[in-house]
């Protein structure tokens, strides 16, 4: 499968390795406005000349109180009246326009960023997502984004739109008579100084409000997709109290939030009152004392008073910007993780398959005694590991559980990648290939089978998008997974959330087909026949191992009957492989593999292990799941298959 050009493309907000202040963040996003840009500077404008309208009233009604009311000009009265009337006209027009023009263009640069946040979730490694909550990443993607949204849509606008409001009628009314203006300057001044000392505190709560949000979605989703285990056990006041302690804690900040913003607005509304009050006073005395007219004084107070809302929804803006910023910055977090798992320069796989694992050792990241040393052994999950699989051949793992089998096994499509050694296919370092031709070479069906809110058909289809019909009823038998037929639309059934619908057997069984239908050239099974009854299993072997012929198979076994589906077998103990032989050598002469498929009683009084047997009659007297002492080629008491033809001894499980 070839990865869609757009996850591979460069996100327009480009990387950048280190954290640094946030403001950059924001602008950081900007050129996500790019496309949009001429409806976003035409709204700008508009938006500026909907704020001279805005001013030109105000000192309209002055030159009716001054000129026409004054001087008794009807005519005057009428043409001044009308003017005025076509301003406030224009000017609720213009608005419109506005709204109109900025909603689609935000909410493209919205979606824009959205996609590009979500194709670098894609592309980000295993070991991001080990280390994040889904649910912070949620959060990120719908709420942050909105925020950001937003701010550029309405925050920034009104933000310069207000800014320049304060500074020109500021402006004019020094001009109109400066006494009052200086005492609307004053004004200004402490309002300024709360929004700067309250700017530092809201940050810190919006941030811790947004993380916040996070928990909360993460623990939502947690406990959909946990609700069977929280019913079994009963346990849905224990789920339900620590969410309402995940809740109450989003309350609290909150509310934190809204007691500092209603200090601050309070002073917004005080500050401005008692301005006006000062205002009124000595604009009348001015106005009996032949200073200024009585329509500069009306201007005036008009004037004054059409500050109060930029200047009070001043801290509302700069809440907001503070808020985009901290979105940004979490929104920038993701942007800038680092992407360690990247393409190589080879296009194309050869087409052998032959797979060769040298000297491999994998840590997972931060393992490393945490003081940057290596952190000793414990630190491994995997080391020293040689093992090579010639093209065809198929080869079991073996090992306890946690072994580190499965971590193996992700480090051949690189979900994580070797912390040393090598892992080649047919001589190219998995390393020098692209991702899509190393994953369209290698295929793997995991233990835990994720399907998606798909069609059967899409998620059979997965891995291979162009598969015909016969394609895909091959795979289904392959897989044994004839059920999808009995489905109530067939193929084109929709599964539910995760495959939920489905139970687990027949959900590995769709996640081996998908895996079969990818023909890749190196097949990994990570124990993908665990949840099936010993005869589907019977079954699906038979087929498998058909297919198995023509590819390089690793399967992860830990029954008996799966390892049969391998030529040869490699066992893991500790990280690292320490035997590879066939099943029959190994049960022959490694204690610790026939303790770990047979669970061996003789290994405990210390005799000697059976003698060798031939592969044929292991392979016989294992199918069944049920072990024989040596030589059987059908004997089985337990499920029916006979007793052992040879010696006659005992079946034991
Ligand atoms: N994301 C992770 N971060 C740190 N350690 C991990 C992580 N995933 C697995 N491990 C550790 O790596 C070791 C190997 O795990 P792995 O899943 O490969 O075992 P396994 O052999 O497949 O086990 P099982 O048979 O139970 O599936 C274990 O000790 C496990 O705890």
């Amino acid at each position: 499968m070839t990865a869609p050009a757009r996850l591979r493309s460069e996100p327009a907000i480009a990387p950048i390795p280190t954290r640094r202040r946030r403001h950059t963040d924001l602008l950081r996003l900007l050129p996500y406005l790019r496309p949009y840009r001429a409806r976003w500077i035409t709204m700008v404008v508009i938006a500026f000349v909907s704020l001279g309208a805005t001013i030109a009233i105000p000192l309209m009604t002055k030159a009716v109180i001054d000129g026409p009311v004054q001087h008794h000009d009807q005519r005057g009265l009428w043409v001044l009246g009308t003017a005025a009337l076509g301003v406030g006209v224009l000017e609720a027009v213009l608005w419109f326009i506005r709204r109109w023009l900025v909603t689609r263009a935000t909410m493209g640069v919205e979606r824009d960023i959205r996609k590009d946040l979500y194709a670098r979730l894609q592309i980000l490694p295993m070991s991001f997502h080990n280390q994040w909550q889904s649910g912070q990443l949620l959060s990120r993607i719908m709420n942050d984004l909105s925020t950001v949204r937003r701010f550029l849509s309405f925050g920034v606008v009104f933000l310069l739109l207000n800014v320049t409001q304060i500074v020109v009628i500021t402006g004019i009314l020094l001009a109109m008579y400066w006494p009052l203006g200086v005492v609307v300057l004053l004004s200004v001044a402490p309002i300024t100084a709360t929004v700067l000392h309250n700017q530092r505190q809201f940050t810190v709560l919006s941030r811790m409000a947004q993380d916040q949000a996070g928990v909360v979605a993460t623990g939502v989703e947690e406990s959909a997709l946990g609700l069977r285990v929280i019913k079994s056990f009963g346990r849905e006041d224990y789920v339900f109290d620590r969410f309402d302690g995940q809740v109450s804690e989003l309350f609290d900040i909150q509310v934190r939030k809204v007691r500092l913003q209603a200090r601050f607005w309070t002073l917004l509304e005080v500050i401005p009152n008692l301005t006006l009050i000062v205002v009124l006073g000595l604009g009348a005395a001015a106005v009996g004392s032949g200073r200024i007219t009585l329509g500069t004084l009306v201007a005036f107070i008009t004037m004054m008073l059409s500050l109060v809302w930029p200047i009070a929804s001043l801290g509302f803006l700069l809440s907001m910007t503070q808020e985009s910023m901290t979105a940004a910055d979490r929104v920038a977090e993701i942007f800038d993780a680092r992407v360690d798992i990247t393409d190589g320069p080879v296009d194309e796989a050869r087409a052998g398959g032959r797979l060769q694992l040298s000297d491999v050792g994998f840590r997972f990241p931060g393992n490393d005694g945490g003081d940057g040393s290596e952190g000793g052994d414990s630190a491994w999950a995997l080391r020293h590991v040689d093992l090579e699989i010639e093209p065809g051949e198929t080869i079991a793992l073996v090992g306890a559980t946690g072994s580190g089998k499965s971590v193996l096994t992700a480090l051949i499509p690189r979900l994580y990648d070797v912390t040393e050694g090598s892992i080649r296919i047919d001589g190219t370092d998995v390393r020098e290939l692209s991702l899509p031709a190393l994953r369209s070479t290698v295929a793997t069906a995991f233990e835990d089978p994720t399907l998606f809110s798909l069609s059967v058909r899409e998620n059979l289809t997965l891995g291979r998008p162009d598969a015909s019909d016969e394609e895909i009823a091959e795979a289904i038998e392959v897989a044994q997974a004839q059920f999808v037929h009995d489905l109530p639309f067939g193929l084109d059934t929709r599964i539910g959330e995760q495959g939920m619908s489905l139970s687990g057997g027949q959900r590995q069984r769709l996640s081996l087909a998908r895996a079969v239908l990818a023909r890749p050239r190196i097949l990994v099974l990570d124990d993908t026949l665990s949840a099936l009854d010993v005869h589907t299993e019977a079954l699906v072997e038979e087929a498998l191992g058909r297919m198995l012929h023509d590819v390089t198979g690793l399967v992860v076994a830990h029954r008996a009957s799966t390892v049969l589906l391998a030529d040869r077998v490699a066992l893991l103990e500790h990280g690292t492989i320490t035997h590879v032989g066939t099943h029959a050598q190994l049960l022959a002469t490694v204690p610790h593999y026939r303790y770990l498929l047979a669970a061996d009683d003789e290994l405990d009084d210390g005799a000697p292990p059976d003698p060798v047997w031939d592969t044929d009659d292991a392979r016989a007297e294992l199918r069944c799941g049920h072990e024989v002492a040596s030589g059987a080629e059908e004997a089985c008491r337990d499920c029916g298959a006979g007793e052992s033809t040879e010696t006659g001894r005992e079946v034991r499980r």
